[in-house]
């Protein structure tokens, strides 16, 4: 027992920790705990599941000794990091893409001085896209809007009929109106603006949506998935209103939900928390909390 105590003593006492431990300490955790949660947020959650159950496998091989199966492992090993990546290359293009992205990089970094534009999108749009929304609801228009947010959506707007026209909640109706010429695919939004409408979206291949769910919700959820942008689903079957962010898709939201999921999406927050610090009490802040009591009314 003193054995121990002496060898825990002359080992910590030989530890030397610099400033240069501390912020590798720092950064290393700051990495694997951004790298779990973006595994919690993906498909790569199935893909740990899978490798822990391996791992667990190849323990068992290796306590058992079973060498053919151990080396059948070690050769392939190399092909499974590759599969890997080929299967997991749109989160992991996400991931890098978030890596550069100016929200991620602002986080990092408390005193950004850049200047961020105003809103996203004004309080009309939110309103409009709530009303329109579930006025099609009611009368069981299927409807798919997505709405940017920084990651451009360029490569989706060119599969669609370029449009130029502000959200209102009629020209949503209009649009997905059914036997109209831009009524299929989806619309995409960008600010106050529908820039395409008839875009081709890709599908989600995520097997835990529910089956009862058809192209057009996976379609929204594919979306979510490869980009940072929200999206608006009508159900043409139930008329119910779904929001598809982050690979997430949320079922049948009120109309006080959908506002609220908005009204983040508006990201006033941001710019109140960036300007309040020198400007005291904003018009921003003044804003938000005009939506609050709005979402509350
Ligand atoms: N990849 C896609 N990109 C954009 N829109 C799509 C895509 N796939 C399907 N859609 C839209 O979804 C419509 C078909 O919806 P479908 O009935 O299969 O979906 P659903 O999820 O069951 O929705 P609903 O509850 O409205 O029936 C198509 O007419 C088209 O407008």
């Amino acid at each position: 027992m003193m054995g121990m105590k002496q060898f825990i003593h002359s080992y910590l006492s030989s530890l030397t920790f610099t400033y240069s431990d501390v912020l590798e300490i720092i950064i290393l955790s700051f990495v694997v705990y951004h790298i779990l949660i973006w595994i919690r947020n993906t498909r790569a959650w199935t893909l740990m599941k899978g490798i822990l159950v391996m791992i667990v496998f190849i323990f068992i091989a290796t306590l058992l000794n079973l060498d053919s199966i151990l080396f059948l492992v070690s050769k392939g090993i190399n092909a499974i990091l590759v599969a890997t990546a080929v299967i997991f290359q749109p989160e992991l293009r996400r991931a890098l893409e978030q890596l550069g992205e100016k929200k991620f990089l602002s986080s990092l970094l408390p005193f950004d001085m850049e200047k961020d534009a105003e809103e996203r999108f004004s309080d009309k749009t939110v309103n409009e896209l709530v009303k329109g929304s579930f006025e099609m609801g009611k009368a069981k228009t299927g409807a798919l809007i997505v709405l940017e947010k920084n990651t451009k959506l360029t490569e989706y707007i060119r599969t669609g009929i370029e449009l130029d026209s502000l959200v209102t909640s009629q020209l949503l109706l209009n649009i997905f109106e059914h036997n109209t010429p831009l009524h299929d695919g989806a619309i995409i939004v960008r600010g106050n603006r529908i820039i395409s409408a008839t875009c081709y979206l890709p599908l989600s291949d995520n097997m835990e949506l529910s089956k009862e769910l058809g192209t057009r919700h996976r379609a929204g959820v594919g979306i979510s998935e490869v980009t940072d942008s929200l999206t608006i689903i009508v159900s043409e079957e139930t008329g119910k209103v779904s929001i598809a962010q982050k690979g997430v898709l949320t079922r049948d939201v009120t109309p006080e939900e959908l506002k609220e999921q908005l009204v983040i999406l508006q990201d006033k927050n941001v710019n109140t928390k960036r300007f309040k610090f020198w400007k005291g009490k904003g018009k921003n802040e003044e804003n938000i909390n005009q939506n609050k009591e709005n979402i509350d009314q």
